[in-house]
């Protein structure tokens, strides 16, 4: 089939490369030229396993292009994707600006019948306005090819993508089917997922607005998994448990399962933050407060200063003279992605404190030195205090304790008696759970874990 994608990014670049790798013909479109350039140089702008592999595979087969000419994709797809981003505006809603630019632009150029499929994550309602903005450029244009606005939410993980997309838990399509447009629309996307439901039917039919609901519901459903896991690690802290023990000891209900239910330094991503929030000022426009969620919202803020927290409780409020260590900058393991990462809340509570700081990540190396840079605009005495290092064990040259930020693999089994002689003093602050906390004790180490208070079981 021919595919448009409209939106190169994390989703849009996944999806077109995974649609090609199945036989599909896909033509993806980006107004960022710099991207579209690197991809068409036999680069990937964006660190993603195996995405590289099967984008070259593609391009050399002829069935994923790049451009930057919106007639021309149009022109291409008989399915067209709307996969750009939804970011927050200022008030938590979604910022729909770059979504209904796409459909404008779809509406200006179609010359027969389309499916237009929301991919991006959108409010309930969205289709209705993508409807509406191709309609009224049909209209001035006096044309009046068929469509039909589909919606079929994304959610894969990033630093998974590829797995997730190929073999996804579910396929959730949303389509009024009362209309002929809409039958059409029904029968080239169950086409179109075909080769996804070979070992078993994966796909959800529904109705457009419960489908945009589901995926706001999934994010919700997981970040408040996080936050009561976060709030509960706090009190074990105070009282002395271990919440890993609690994990599984609660995960062995089947009625309740073991994943997401990671204590951590909180959660951070392009999703998760946005879309609680969005998913909140949608209940709003209709007088509703989404209680659980502004909680799990508020107690996600609080976490990702955790560390901070207990740095400052352990060496006081004044950080001058004193070094830290840290190791992981982007949001989760895998990506270089930096968005709403718990790092850059870290390193801004220590190094305003006047402390230095040497950070490490194994990928998101120059995407974090691009953001902190940001960051730091308007304070550039502060981004002096950051040093990038090129290896874990550079940074811990002279710091007074190490913080682990994100889980990386490549974190979980260090040579403890080289971190304990490099550290100015064998103190780590484990924002992850990566280690055990009677093994750091017995090792010699002054461990703080999220929830794992080795010292309070001790008194
Ligand atoms: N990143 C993730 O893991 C997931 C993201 N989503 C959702 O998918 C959507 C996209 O997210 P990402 O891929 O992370 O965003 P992204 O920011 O990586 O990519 C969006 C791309 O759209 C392009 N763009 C903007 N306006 C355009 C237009 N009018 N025409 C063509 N291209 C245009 C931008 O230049 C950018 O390259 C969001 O709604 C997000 O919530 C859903 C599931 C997973
Ligand atoms: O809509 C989206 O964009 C996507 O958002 C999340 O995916 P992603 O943000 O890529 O990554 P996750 O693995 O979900 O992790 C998000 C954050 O939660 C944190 N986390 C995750 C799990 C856990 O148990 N504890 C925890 O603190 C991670 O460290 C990370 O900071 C969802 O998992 C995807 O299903 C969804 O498609």
């Amino acid at each position: 089939m021919k595919i448009t994608i409209i939106g190169t990014g994390y989703v849009g670049l996944v999806t077109g490369a995974c649609l090609a790798e199945v036989g599909n013909d896909v033509f993806c479109l980006d107004v960022d030229q710099r991207k579209i350039d690197i991809l068409n140089s036999g680069g990937i702008p964006i660190h993603e396993p195996g995405l590289s592999d099967i984008v070259a595979r593609n391009i050399a087969a002829g069935r994923l292009k790049f451009s930057t000419d919106v007639a021309a994709s149009v022109a291409h797809g008989e399915v067209q994707f709307i996969a750009v981003g939804t970011p927050p505006d200022e008030d938590g809603s979604a910022d729909l600006q770059y979504v209904l630019a796409a459909a404008r632009n779809i509406g200006r150029h179609m010359n027969g019948f389309r499916v237009i499929v929301d991919k991006s994550t959108v409010p309930v309602g969205t289709a209705d306005k993508v409807r509406a903005a191709i309609a009224e450029e049909l209209k001035k244009r006096d044309h009046n090819s068929g469509f039909a606005v589909v919606s079929n939410p994304e959610f894969l993980k990033e630093g998974a993508a590829v797995e997730d997309f190929m073999r996804p838990d579910r396929i959730v399509i949303g389509i009024d089917e009362h209309t002929p447009d809409g039958q059409r629309a029904h029968a080239l996307m169950k086409k179109l997922y075909l080769p996804f439901n070979r070992n078993h039917e994966r796909t959800f039919w529904m109705d457009v607005r419960s489908a945009e609901f589901t995926k706001y519901a999934a994010n919700a459903m997981l970040a408040t998994r996080i936050s009561f896991m976060n709030e509960l690690a706090n009190l074990a802290d105070k009282v002395g448990a271990d919440i890993e023990a609690v994990r599984h000891g609660i995960g062995s209900d089947p009625r309740i399962g073991y994943n997401f239910l990671y204590a951590g330094c909180g959660y951070g991503g392009s999703c998760f933050p946005k879309d609680v929030q969005a998913l909140e000022r949608t209940a709003r426009e209709y007088d509703q407060n989404l209680l659980v969620l502004q909680a799990v919202e508020a107690v996600n803020d609080r976490q990702k200063r955790i560390l901070g927290a207990k740095i400052i409780e352990r060496f006081g409020q004044d950080l001058s003279g004193r070094h830290f260590a840290i190791w992981g900058l982007a949001f989760k393991p895998n990506t270089d992605d930096m968005r709403e990462a718990p790092s850059r809340v870290l390193i801004e509570q220590l190094v305003s404190r006047g402390a230095t700081v040497a950070v490490y990540d194994p990928v998101a190396m120059e995407e974090a030195r691009r953001v902190l840079t940001l960051d730091f605009e308007s304070r550039p005495e502060l981004l002096q205090r950051i040093r990038f290092v090129d290896t874990p064990v550079n940074a811990l040259e002279a710091a007074d304790a190490l913080a682990i930020v994100t889980e990386w693999k490549t974190f979980r089994s260090p040579d403890f008696d080289r971190l304990k002689s490099m550290l100015r003093q064998p103190v780590v602050f484990d924002g992850r759970n990566l280690f055990e906390p009677e093994i750091m004790a017995d090792a010699g180490f002054e461990y703080y874990g999220i929830g794992r208070s080795v010292k309070a079981r001790q008194e």
